[in-house]
């Protein structure tokens, strides 16, 4: 191996690694881009920042916002874009008049700029409707030309083709307005090249779990006879709640045959495979740009944009201070990744059922098995409990029915506790029936540790008429003639603490056998136990 290696006059130890990262990805290359993707914009004439540039553009189909759809459309055209479900989006919901500000500003609310590539800037945003965080991508360049443009609404096609993918990123919608794209999709937590820089040695266990992810995204790209052509740390996101990596930008994405047809754009330098700089665009090139990506992260390696070590590791010179880090089997698969030779490279298909992958699959399939079997558990479990419930009190039911048959049971009416309140005012002095007053409590009462009595809840005779009326009283300060009397003594001469007559009817309490005359507890209210039942996500 060491005779076959070319000097190295660049390579210290330190010169392709990683810098520790202060925010800026200061060491790095941006690589050289062809055709559209080269053109970057002055960013004074660009800045997202500036709404009034957005918004104060003169009254043209351009101001108002449409949204972009391929949902439905199966027949793809040339580019297949002639016919995108472009319907006219509200300015405001509700409302269809042109606003000065764009579809972006009235429906999102901008936290943080996530990220920029050459096409585009990426802000973190709140949904003004759901309140939910997502990422929207707006495009740099205005539309200026119709070429452009469907380059653009073709990227919308392919992010909203993957989305259901688990291993890509997932697409809500687009739209264009003021000669920009917007794209709104879900937020992920960082980029594979953010995590490294954060992270600098990534376990290898965790590695072969992102290669697995990558290859089950790639396949998919792979299986529609599709080509990503822009595979690299920046452009796979981790997902924000359960770590899976997913395959994001698929602005170069195109056709196989397409591609070989000058209509291919080349992605980024560094992960560019030998044989794109001859013109020869094929799944396998997707395959070397993960491989060296792979290597990229293994092995903390800061990739060449150009230069002669550009050309040894594409000739499967591979640097061995870097990657004798990493174990034999890791460095196998890398090398076949990188193979100089398109056609010896493994498919992405031949790639998963590698013996460790296909074990981790097999354990991730066990893992979703029983996470499902342990979900539909709970769930019949709950609905046994239930039923059992049921039949259970459908026994007793029976069993209480037929001794009450044979007399050997008789049931207890519990006794309707009412408190008959005398009139202590002349003008409801001649009322038949004391009327029975009904207490709603509600939590802001601020009866803190206080014993409560039935008498507590009156507040005089307005209130005691209203009660006749069915009127729940609720909040009516009494005036409290009796202020600094013992509210025990003022029980036992049967009055309230206004100096009202109270006559307690019929009433037993729990607490009745106890001596304390207390009529009602409300502090039982507040101790009422609640059952909180557990219930799936779903
Ligand atoms: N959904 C997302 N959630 C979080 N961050 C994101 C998301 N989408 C993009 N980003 C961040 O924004 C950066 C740029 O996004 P993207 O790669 O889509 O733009 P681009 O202009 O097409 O880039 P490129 O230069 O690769 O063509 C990403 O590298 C990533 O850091
Ligand atoms: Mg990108």
């Amino acid at each position: 191996m060491e005779k076959h290696r070319l000097p190295l006059p660049e390579l210290h130890d330190d010169k392709h690694r990683h810098k520790q990262c202060n925010g800026e990805n200061s060491n790095r290359f941006r690589p050289p881009k062809h055709k559209a993707r080269g053109s970057y914009v002055a960013a004074e004439n660009n800045n997202l920042n500036r709404s009034q540039s957005l918004g104060s553009c003169s009254a043209n189909s351009s101001q108002i916002a449409h949204a972009i759809s391929f949902r439905g459309i199966t027949e793809r055209g040339s580019l297949g874009l002639e016919c995108p479900d472009a319907s006219m989006l509200p300015s405001s919901p509700g409302s269809m008049e042109v606003s000065d500000r764009s579809h972006f500003e009235q429906c999102f609310e901008r936290l943080a700029k996530l990220g920029e590539g050459s096409f585009g800037e990426v802000f973190q945003v709140r949904d003004r409707s759901d309140g939910r965080l997502y990422a929207v991508k707006i495009s740099k360049q205005l539309f200026r030309g119709e070429q452009y443009r469907a380059e653009r609404l073709e990227e919308v096609r392919r992010y909203e083709e993957f989305s259901g993918h688990e291993n890509c990123i997932r697409f809500i919608r687009a739209w264009e307005q003021y000669d920009r794209l917007y794209m709104q999709m879900e937020l992920c937590r960082e980029s594979l090249e953010q995590y490294l820089l954060r992270c600098r040695r990534v376990p290898e266990e965790r590695i072969w779990q992102i290669l697995l992810d990558l290859l089950r995204g790639l396949k998919s790209l792979h299986d529609r006879n599709l080509i990503h052509l822009d595979i690299k740390l920046d452009n796979v996101l981790i997902s924000e709640d359960d770590e899976t990596c997913k395959l994001a930008d698929f602005g170069l994405v195109i056709d196989v045959d397409k591609a070989n047809n000058h209509h291919a754009t080349e992605g980024d330098s560094r992960y560019m495979a030998p044989e794109i700089l001859q013109g020869h665009f094929s799944k396998a090139a997707d395959i070397f740009s993960l491989g060296i990506a792979m290597l990229e992260l293994a092995c903390y390696m800061d990739l060449p944009a150009n230069g002669p070590l550009w050309h040894e590791l594409r000739q499967g010179l591979l640097p061995e201070e870097f990657i004798n880090k990493i174990s034999v089997e890791l460095q196998a698969v890398i090398k076949s990744m990188m193979n100089p030779n398109p056609t010896q490279r493994p498919t992405a298909e031949q790639l998963l059922s590698h013996p460790k992958l296909l074990k981790m699959q097999q354990k991730r399939q066990s893992l979703i098995s029983f996470n499902h079997l342990s979900r539909s558990f709970r769930r019949s479990r709950r609905a046994v409990w239930g039923r059992m419930c049921n039949w259970k009190s459908a026994a007793f039911r029976y069993i209480f029915y037929f001794l009450e048959i044979l007399h050997l049971y008789k049931p207890i009416t519990p006794p309707t506790p009412s408190i008959k309140i005398a009139p202590s005012s002349p003008s409801s002095a001649n009322m038949p029936t004391a009327p029975r007053v009904e207490f709603q409590l509600v939590g802001s009462t601020p009866i803190a540790n206080r014993d409560c009595y039935a008498s507590d809840f009156l507040s005089g005779d307005d209130a005691l008429e209203l009660s006749q009326h069915g009127t729940p009283v609720m909040n009516v300060t009494p005036l409290n003639h009796n202020q600094g009397k013992s509210r025990l003594d003022l029980m036992k001469m049967n009055m309230d603490s206004l100096g009202r007559s109270v006559q307690v009817n019929d009433f037993e309490s729990p607490c009745s056998g106890l001596s304390s005359p207390k009529v009602l507890d409300t502090s039982s209210f507040r101790r009422k136990k609640l059952f909180v039942l557990d219930f799936d996500d779903e």
